[in-house]
């Protein structure tokens, strides 16, 4: 609102008197002003064939079947099609998500793809959001700036970023509430926020309006056009959208069977489809009539629509003529192109001279087709000069050096750098944040902080000032093992689930180019150990003076650290275990898989005693260098004899005790390098096994 506006567009609210002038100005659009331009990207494919193996069939099931497609910049466009039609499949071979089982040629603005110059040019939000729980918007955006934009821009230019997506957005007033606490729709547009942060020119959502009530699809799909309109290429599988929401897509690829029965604009679908005799009945939702015919519910026309449209190759478009009908012997190959020039789905450029002299078709539209004839008078931009329109597919394949091709070449191909930020920022970044999670998740920390000292308060009551009595020498070694057993499980159990818990959000941040899983990796598996190196030192602390061990800060030193290594092995195996499978077998399996480590530890079965074909296992069981250790921080190392107030006291001498256990010559020194070299073996592979799950799941 202004006073005294002049605009003639305005519209004059004012008093008749003439003293003040009230106008109301337009609105202008909210803008992404601060969004690092990029240019405009084409996705062609063509000949797409998906196979799974299934069984042991030999020939697999085919899910694509030879489908091609052009889906443009600027234009929001749906994949449609019937439940099982292979909509997903398609995205997600579209995206690069699925990389093996496939044949045919996707191309990036007419060359070839390649799909790691892909992966940095586009984002995939999947149907789930998969966001963390535990941050604000706020937290949540600035991590992703921090990650996704690097140097690029200064920590108030990045503010700003986040500042006005959250604004265009419209979560700008719930930028401190916690993620999960959004509504659905509110959850979908952080997502997008989220990637949007380094503006992708390619976009692509899995059912975006999955789960979201008619007013909030709404304004998601609002949002998605207004994305597209922005230069960039929008994708998106739907279900059935209502008329309202169907309408507001610029292209619709619809699929049945594996196959592409429609590819054009959504408001050439009716007519096309009446010209092959499938009439949509009057106040009847053309979406849902396309699915209803993909679904034969008209009779068996797929094999029609998919000859008709080429299995994709064709693309219908405003102001051309509708394909005709190949053929009998055509139709019975729907790979063959058509070669009739006539169409507008020949292999035709048209070309744009310099001064506007245009050398086209009458039937060419210059503008998007979503871009009314209103406002191309108004001037809404026009595809630019000197363009080689290409007029479908097969053209734009053909011809390498028109503009579009050209931007492969030049500025468009993304930096070399896989990630936008070195691994040292992506690993302190990820650190920082897993370090919030903890902290916002105080009741696990508690617990296990309560956990600790309880027990070992417990402990420390039940074995009370027996370490140095010479006549309890084998409830010290009980004392002995329960420490490596309790720490074992708090420890191990702890980590089971962290990976299997976030393996999602992890699956589409990696995807997404966020962080390498390296960096990531290393943050989770060094956020934890602080806190159980806190834990585990309390533990000990209480325990060892409470049962009266002797009071030696050297011997303390050497107990505490045996104890402190066994606590980072069992987390190492917890990681293992839970990168390796999910949260219900790994549940079960890892204290089943500890308890051969738990009866080779020495304490049941002394080393003599254990057949010569199993001694092998206690090479490996970790407990049993833990054990060791602590028993050789106990009575090794000329330990002087041990009180007793009995007559005949057997394990009043240390050396004693060292016999019976077998550890006379043992070295603690190889303890704790044995410990030290499992901790690393394990961490590994727990990374070998995350890297193996992460391409597994795709
Ligand atoms: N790994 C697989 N093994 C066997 N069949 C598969 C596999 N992946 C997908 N399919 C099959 O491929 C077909 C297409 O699946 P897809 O998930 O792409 O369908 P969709 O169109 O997205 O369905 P919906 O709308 O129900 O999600 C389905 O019949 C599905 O059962």
């Amino acid at each position: 609102m202004k006073l005294e506006g002049s605009s003639t567009d305005d519209c004059l609210l004012g008093d008749r008197k003439g003293s003040v002038k009230v106008t109301i100005t337009q609105c202008q659009p909210k803008q992404l002003t601060h969004l690092p331009k990029r240019q405009p990207v084409d996705i062609g494919f063509s000949d797409l064939t998906y196979t799974v193996s299934e069984g042991r069939k030999k020939h697999g099931k085919q899910i694509l079947k030879s489908v091609s497609g052009r889906l443009r910049s600027g234009e929001l466009t749906a994949i449609m099609g019937p439940s099982g039609a292979g909509k997903s499949t398609l995205l997600n071979i579209l995206t690069g998500y699925k990389t093996s089982g496939m044949n045919g040629s996707i191309t990036i603005n007419g060359q070839e793809r390649n799909l790691s110059q892909f992966r940095k040019l586009s984002c995939y939000i999947m149907q789930d959001n998969q966001l963390h729980a535990n941050l604000t918007v706020e937290e949540a955006m600035r991590v992703a700036s921090n990650l996704k934009l690097g140097k690029d821009l200064n920590k108030d230019e990045k503010q700003e970023v986040v500042q006005e997506i959250l604004e265009t957005l419209g979560l700008q007033e719930h930028r401190k509430t916690m993620t999960s606490n959004l509504s659905g729709g509110q959850k979908k547009r952080l997502s997008i926020a989220l990637e949007l942060v380094n503006n992708p020119p390619i976009m692509f959502f899995d059912e975006p309006t999955s789960g979201l009530d008619s007013s909030s699809c709404f304004q998601c799909i609002s949002l998605l056009k207004s994305l597209a309109r922005g230069g960039r290429t929008i994708i998106c599988t739907i279900h059935q959208p209502s008329a309202r929401l169907f309408e507001m897509f610029d292209h619709l690829y619809t699929l049945a069977e594996g196959q592409c029965v429609y590819q054009g604009s959504t408001q050439q679908l009716v007519p096309f489809l009446s010209t092959l005799g499938l009439v949509c009945p009057s106040y009847h939702n053309p979406a849902s009539f396309v699915i209803e015919v993909s679904c034969g519910e008209y009779g068996d026309n797929i094999r029609k629509l998919v000859n008709a449209i080429q299995n994709g190759k064709h693309d219908i478009r405003t102001g051309k003529p509708f394909p005709e009908l190949p053929p009998a012997e055509v139709l019975n190959n729907a790979g063959v192109k058509l070669t009739n020039g006539n169409g507008v789905f020949g292999a035709k450029a048209v070309e744009i001279g310099d001064a506007g002299g245009v050398k086209y078709s009458d039937s060419v539209n210059l503008y998007h087709p979503h871009v009314t004839k209103e406002e191309q008078a108004a001037g809404a931009e026009a595809i630019p000069p000197n363009v080689v329109i290409p007029v479908d597919l097969t053209a734009s394949e053909k011809a390498p050096d028109n503009v579009t091709a050209a931007l492969l070449d030049t500025g468009f191909v993304a930096s070399p750098r896989r990630y936008p930020t070195s691994e040292f920022t992506q690993f302190w970044i990820v650190l920082k944040r897993t370090l919030l999670f903890s902290r916002r998740d105080w009741t696990l920390m508690y617990l296990r902080l309560f956990a600790h000292i309880l027990v070992g308060l417990l402990i420390g009551a039940l074995y009370y000032d027996i370490g140095n009595d010479g006549a309890k020498v084998l409830s010290n070694l009980g004392f002995l093992f329960f420490n490596m057993l309790f720490l074992m499980y708090t420890s191990m159990t702890i980590t089971i689930l962290s990976f299997p818990l976030e393996m999602p959000v992890l699956v589409k941040e990696n995807f997404n180019r966020w962080y390498s899983l390296r960096s990531y990796y290393l943050a989770i598996t060094l956020s934890d150990i602080p806190f159980q190196a806190i834990f585990c030192v309390i533990y000990v602390t209480i325990v060892y003076f409470l049962t009266a061990q002797p009071c030696e800060f050297s011997r303390y030193a050497m107990f505490l650290a045996a104890c402190l290594l066994i606590s980072f092995v069992a987390q190492s195996v917890g990681l293992v275990v839970g990168a390796a499978m999910n949260v219900q077998n790994g549940v079960f399996l890892a204290p089943v898989m500890s308890v051969p480590f738990l009866l080779f530890s020495g304490f049941f079965v002394s080393f003599d005693a254990i057949p010569i074909y199993l001694r092998w296992i206690t090479y490996l069981s970790y407990i049993r260098y833990g054990f060791e250790g602590t028993a050789l921080a106990t009575y090794a190392f000329g330990r002087e004899k041990l009180k007793c107030h009995q007559v005949y006291c057997h394990f009043k001498s240390p050396m004693t005790t060292l016999e019976e256990l077998d550890m006379v010559n043992a070295d603690f020194t190889l303890d704790i390098v044995a410990l030290i070299v499992i901790f690393f073996v394990l961490r590994v592979s727990a990374f070998v096994f995350l890297r193996w799950k992460l391409l597994s799941t795709r």
